[in-house]
């Protein structure tokens, strides 16, 4: 056996221990190098095979890309190739000397930051402390990167990070060569050989726009040109005339609603390419809250955290970082009672906007948007809500605020100023507006720059307009960490949600009790409109349950979209807790039918009751579950609750007029409408359900006692009498063999199966409906 090193083979005598040490140190073989130890390793070539071990060396010993445990053997095979000190050494079975593997280049000696890495071989860039290089920021991974040097090159490997490396601005696919040239980028850190890594927040400008100009799809422009820059750690206020383009501002700057041409710059990072990432890092707040009313403060922050922070974030990090944003917006200022514990829906409007700003602050943003957030405050406490933002800002979250109070000017850096019609107007020294404008106070640049004559006068055109037309940063690309988590955590936040509305949980309950109730109390017998009211019953709790609760969180769901809410976690997450909920109505609801007509038998009929209790109560939760997908479809479909709340009717008027029992269902055009209705199905399936159940009439052993019908007395007689019937014949009978014959397609739904299935295409329309609907939000 021989060892090759360095181009020389060097004879391995059996059982024999070698040490490989620095040269001059009277090892047996030697590594000139600084960085080999003077007593690196040991290597024996024993009957069994050939063992190594690592002599506790400063600079370790590698086995291929590991690096191996010192004062331990380890077996290698004569294919391995190990290292020390950037030495690659392998032992053979022939002296072939050609056949060294280490590059024929001279061993390289290096300075600053390649020295490092080549001193440990490689060298590992993270989260955590463990790593050679600290980058402490949500949006790196826990190990993120590694540099190495191997064969007289450096490299670089992504270590499957969730946002990702990128080398000269591209997606690092796979390990590829380090030069020095190449800057490699992680988050807001870009890392050179020549210097290591370098915080971009702190090297350059945190918002440069260089000529924006935002044209609505109807041709208005909402911004002239413009160009801006914000420079790092500064509390800029944008102020402008109502309709002047503020808020179009502000999401053409945190990418919701992108600018047409030019091209906004996040420190010195382009918006559009690297969106996923700085997306991340911006904080947004609007004008509406973003946060549920009937959370506490701690659990809003809590799954906010879980939403948006890496999922390998433990739940200790995240209670710091949430001490750490109720402390840095002094919302824990009450000593008596502690903030997290009380209800967003019990605080005070800004104890709610501090506690929205919370929320977007757990992700430790670089850049906070807020709009108008001073609005709804009263004088004093916008004082110490300011004093809060400023400290912020001055502590590293660069902060851009719309607002209209003259007063807020005394606590902002800068001021940029819109007047009408998109035209920016001025940026500076918040305390040098008035005199830019000549004006005497605010009111008056305000009066000067509503007037376009005026403000054409002021507008700062920039020199080079007609940058790049910028591509829509496309939220449809965006993952979450894991569609699992995510859906765990929506469920679990939207449980907690409706758990804590107990008035509306108390209401929820009682519809069924109160409904099951009143048909109890209007049908004496058996007949098909109880299982009708069934149908129509489990309709009205689906859809009713579910027609507000997307649109009344519209402003959550678009902030959370923005940043990494998946739309199908988000639907299925309604869905389960909706389903969940459906399932208690139904239970109360199909027992109390049940046992209403079971113990309240017609004289003479009494195997006429809901039959088969368990079917029942599966397919009434059933059609429940589908409703509520109308139900979110409507709530995602419009843009207000008073909106939703007013097409509610509109959706349930047809299941009740085509489930053919109200009305008869006997042309083309009528049926084909019924084919989309829960209430035709639902009724169907009950009737069918109810048949399958029933024992066959004594008296017409050609029918089921499944329902109980009036029937005319023959003459001389005058009047009714009850006689059981099959209710799929009843339907038959009203809508002239629709039911078991079908005017228009034949018996292709001629089973209780096929009514399922029908009711499940059915679901399938509905979602896709949604998820078109909640697409379409995403292009404002
Ligand atoms: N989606 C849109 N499609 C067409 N026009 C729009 C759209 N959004 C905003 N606009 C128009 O662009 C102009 C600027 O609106 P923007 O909401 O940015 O103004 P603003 O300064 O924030 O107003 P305010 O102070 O009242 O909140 C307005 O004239 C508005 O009607």
């Amino acid at each position: 056996m021989y060892l090759i090193c360095n181009g020389q083979s060097i004879p391995l005598p059996k059982n024999q221990i070698i040490t490989i040490g620095r040269k001059g140190h009277g090892a047996q073989v030697e590594i000139e190098s600084q960085l080999a130890s003077r007593k690196h390793a040991q290597i024996e070539v024993r009957t069994d095979g050939i063992y190594i071990m690592d002599l506790e060396s400063s600079n370790g010993t590698k086995v291929g890309q590991r690096s191996i445990a010192p004062n331990t053997w380890v077996k290698i095979s004569p294919d391995d190739i190990f290292t020390i000190a950037s030495q690659k050494l392998q032992v053979t079975t022939e002296n072939q000397k050609e056949k060294a593997p280490q590059s024929s280049e001279p061993q390289k000696e290096f300075t600053g930051f390649k020295q490092k890495i080549v001193a440990k071989g490689s060298y590992k860039i993270g989260r955590l402390e463990s790593n050679d290089i600290i980058l402490d920021d949500p949006t790196v991974t826990r190990e993120h990167a590694v540099i190495s040097y191997a064969q007289g090159d450096f490299w670089i490997e992504d270590l499957g990070s969730t946002n990702k490396t990128y080398l000269n601005g591209k997606e690092l696919k796979s390990k590829t060569k380090f030069k020095d040239s190449d800057t490699v980028t992680i988050s807001f850190y870009s890392i050179t050989l020549k210097d290591g890594a370098k915080d971009l927040r702190k090297e350059r400008s945190a918002i440069k726009a260089l000529a924006i100009q935002k044209k609505y799809p109807n041709n208005k422009v909402g911004l002239q040109d413009m160009s801006l820059n914000i420079p790092h750690s500064t509390f800029v206020a944008l102020m402008g005339p109502s309709g002047c383009g503020k808020s179009t501002l502000l999401k053409c700057l945190n990418g919701e609603n992108p600018a047409t041409s030019g091209e906004v710059f996040i420190h010195g990072l382009s918006l559009a390419d690297n969106f996923s990432l700085i997306k991340k890092k911006i904080g947004y707040v609007p004008q509406d809250d973003i946060i549920h009313k009937e959370l506490t403060v701690y659990k809003t922050l809590f799954y906010a955290a879980k939403l948006r922070l890496p999922d390998d974030t433990a739940v200790s990090e995240i209670n710091q970082r949430i001490d750490k944003v109720i402390n840095d917006l002094n919302l824990d200022q009450d000593k008596e009672k502690d903030i997290r514990t009380i209800k967003v829906g019990n605080l005070s409007g800004g104890q709610r906007k501090r506690v929205s700003i919370a929320v977007e602050l757990l992700t430790e943003p670089t850049i906070l948007f807020l709009d108008e957030p001073t609005s709804p405050l009263d004088p004093e406490t916008i004082e110490s809500f300011l004093k809060s933002l400023k400290k912020l800002a001055h502590s590293g979250t660069t902060i851009v605020m719309v607002t209209h109070k003259p007063e807020d000017l005394n606590y902002v850096d800068q001021a940029i100023f819109l007047g009408v019609q998109g035209h920016l107007v001025f940026q500076g020294p918040a305390n040098s507006l008035t005199s830019h404008f000549e004006a005497r106070n605010i009111v008056e640049v305000y009066s000067k720059m509503s007037d376009i004559g005026t403000v054409t006068a002021y507008y700062q055109k920039p020199s080079k307009v007609g940058f790049k037309v910028v591509n829509n940063p496309d939220v449809k690309k965006e993952k979450p960490d894991s569609y699992r988590l995510q859906l765990y955590w929506l469920v679990s936040r939207y449980f907690n949600i409706k758990l804590n509305d107990k008035g509306n949980l108390a209401l929820l309950l009682a519809q069924p009790v109160i409904i099951a109730v009143l048909v109890c109390l209007v049908f004496n017998k058996f007949q098909i409109g109880v299982m009708f009211l069934m149908a129509i019953s489990a309709i009205w709790f689906g859809v009713s349950n579910a027609a507000k609760e997307i649109v009344g969180e519209l402003t959550v769901y678009k902030r959370e979209r923005m940043f990494n809410l998946n739309i199908n976690t988000y639907i299925l997450s309604k869905w389960l807790v909706l389903s969940l909920i459906a399932l208690v109505q139904t239970v109360l609801f199909v027992s109390i039918i049940y046992l209403n007509f079971k113990l309240n038998t017609f004289e003479g009929f009494e195997e006429v009751y809901l039959r088969p209790f368990g079917e029942s109560m599966l397919f009434m939760f059933y059609i429940s579950v589908s409703a509520s997908l109308i139900g979110l479809w409507l709530s995602s479909a419009l843009n207000t609750t008073e909106k939703v709340m007013t097409v509610v009717p509109i959706a349930l008027m047809p299941q009740i007029m085509l489930a053919g029992v109200m009305t008869k269902i006997n042309n083309t055009l009528v049926e084909v409408l019924s084919f989309f209705t829960l209430g035709r199905w639902g009724t169907e399936g009950f009737a069918r359900l109810q048949d399958n159940a029933s024992p066959t009439s004594e008296f017409n052993p050609g029918t089921v006692q499944s329902v109980l019908t009036s029937i005319p007395l023959p003459s001389p007689e005058v009047g009714t009498q009850t006689a059981s019937t099959s209710a799929v014949q009843l339907l038959d009978l009203y809508n002239e063999k629709l039911v078991d014959d079908g005017t228009l397609i034949g018996e292709v739904f001629n089973s209780f199966d096929m009514n399922v299935v029908v009711i499940g295409v059915l679901n399938v329309m509905f979602y896709v409906l949604i998820y078109v609907s909640l697409k379409k939000k995403d292009s404002i």
